[in-house]
């Protein structure tokens, strides 16, 4: 017999908000304002679906974090979440931007929810995205549904309620996510309303964040392992590894859950730590999901295992050192602890997960230290391997392709290689597809890795 996940005392008073539900956001930002030495209670919104919202209110936002180690599992019930609520759910929306007590907004909409396009400005040119800035145009209250329509309607409600300043904490996966999220929110209210600028400047502080913790999506075998451990039938469990790290840099004028009492790490600035974290980390990782899947790896446990994607992640890590501002023995230390999360023995990380949206993630996690070496007359064959064995994923070769940009990405796969291969990697990036060096030395990986 298992008992339901139901909370026997009022949950903490609901001080944050939460855009983009999902595993992560559960793992790391919801963990840590469960551990702080306060009580700030999250009201956390999925970013499309409705079905996890569904799940956690029916358990009032309680769930299991799975701490996951090597020799075993440890369970915590997270309480931090006071309530749970679907996308859909847009007046709640507006009536916590409205609540004086609300100071903090946390987002996990991954890479593609920015919307940008390829210079880092809101992308206007897409139909969805004009028609959600007319209707807010139109009606501030409109039920809209991309990330940065939800925003903006939110800051919309703030200023009209004036309830006063607070901070905006994107946790995605971007390099520079403050200035990235600032960048389309301000354009976005710009074009909404461009008397919200100023208000934005006065009232609002952007925090720009690296955030580290590998959490899968999770499974059936999270389920019955919370149930044969704790007795308990949670329905939405998520598992993660041990290891987590949040680096935050910004102003909280509005104040925020004491955070560095839970582990966070508060410092002016972000950007070594997210050098080494999103070129080390999540480079590796697309290194995996393209080429290791291309050698029929489907996690990067497996795919690491296996000596020569090894090689090449090491390959790539030898690359990428030189460019970080971080003592050798600092990078030393992070890519012996990296290479023993990724062969965490309990973890399946599966590399079609990874694999998805790469024209948004390559940009942040190879372009950068590819053009520093162009920069210093280098061409880093690991660098090219992982667009190389990215164009063939686009192609069809290894991990499924699931891409934001997928309709325009396939008509430039179109013809011979050495027409397409600049295409597709000035998708990326503009230079890339002018530097002749550069796209011979991608054709020919493609041609080495497709006949592998
Ligand atoms: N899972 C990890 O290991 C991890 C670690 C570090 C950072 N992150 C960051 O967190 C993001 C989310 O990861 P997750 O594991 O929680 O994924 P998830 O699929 O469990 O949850 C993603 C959430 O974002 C929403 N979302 C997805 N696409 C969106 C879009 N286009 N617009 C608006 N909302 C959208 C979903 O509705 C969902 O609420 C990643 O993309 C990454 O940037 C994840
Ligand atoms: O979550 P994504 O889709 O941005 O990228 C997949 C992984 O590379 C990523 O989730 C890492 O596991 C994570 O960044 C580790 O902190």
């Amino acid at each position: 017999m298992s008992t339901p996940l139901r909370r026997s005392t009022e949950p903490p008073p609901v001080r944050a908000l939460h855009l983009g539900l999902g595993s992560f956001f559960r793992a790391h930002q919801a963990w840590y304002t469960h551990r702080a030495d306060d009580d700030w209670g999250i009201a956390a919104f999925t970013g499309r679906r409705a079905d996890l919202a569904r799940t956690l209110e029916a358990q009032d936002g309680l769930y299991t974090l799975i701490t996951r180690a090597a020799d075993g599992d440890e369970f915590d019930v997270m309480r931090s979440v006071a309530r749970a609520h679907a996308a859909a759910d847009h007046d709640a929306w507006l009536g916590y931007w409205a609540s004086p007590a609300v100071r903090v907004v946390t987002v996990t909409v991954t890479e593609a929810g920015y919307l940008r396009d390829g210079a880092g400005r809101l992308d206007t040119a897409r139909p969805e995205v004009a028609a959600e800035i007319a209707a807010l145009r139109a009606d501030a209250r409109a039920a809209v549904t991309s990330a940065p329509a939800r925003l903006v309607a939110g800051l919309l409600a703030r200023r009209r309620a004036d309830a006063g300043p607070l901070t905006i904490v994107p946790c995605d996966n971007l390099p520079q996510n403050g200035a990235a999220l600032r960048a389309v929110l301000g354009d976005a209210a710009d074009a909404v309303d461009p008397s919200l600028t100023d208000w934005l400047d006065e009232q609002v502080s952007v925090a720009t964040t690296m955030v580290d913790r590998i959490t899968p999506e999770p499974t059936d075998v999270d389920r019955r392992a919370v149930r044969t451990a704790t007795g308990v039938d949670d329905r939405c469990p998520v598992a993660t590894e041990p290891f987590s790290e949040w680096v935050l840099a910004g102003g909280f004028p509005g104040g925020r859950p004491a955070w560095e009492t839970a582990g966070a790490v508060l410092a002016p600035d972000v950007t070594p730590f997210e050098d080494r974290k999103l070129w080390l980390l999540n480079g590796a990782h697309s290194l995996l999901a393209y080429a290791g899947s291309l050698r029929g790896r489907t996690t990067v446990a497996e795919a690491v295992a296996d000596p020569l994607c090894r090689s090449w992640v090491e390959q790539w890590w030898d690359t990428c050192a030189p460019h970080l501002d971080l003592p050798d023995d600092d990078v030393a230390r992070y890519r012996a602890a990296l290479l023993e999360r990724f062969a965490h023995p309990r973890i399946a990380h599966s590399l079609a997960q990874i694999a998805a949206d790469g024209s948004q993630k390559l940009p942040a996690r190879i372009v950068p230290v590819l053009l520093r070496e162009r920069a210093d007359g280098r061409l880093p064959e690991a660098a090219v391997r992982v667009l190389a064995a990215w164009f063939l994923h686009l192609g069809g070769a290894g991990a499924p392709v699931k891409d934001v940009r997928e309709p325009e990405l396939r008509p430039l796969l179109d013809g011979a290689l050495s027409d397409a291969a600049p295409r597709v990697l000035a998708a990326l990036h503009p230079a890339l597809g002018d530097d002749t060096d550069l796209v011979a030395a991608v054709s020919s990986c493609v041609v080495e890795l497709g006949s592998q």
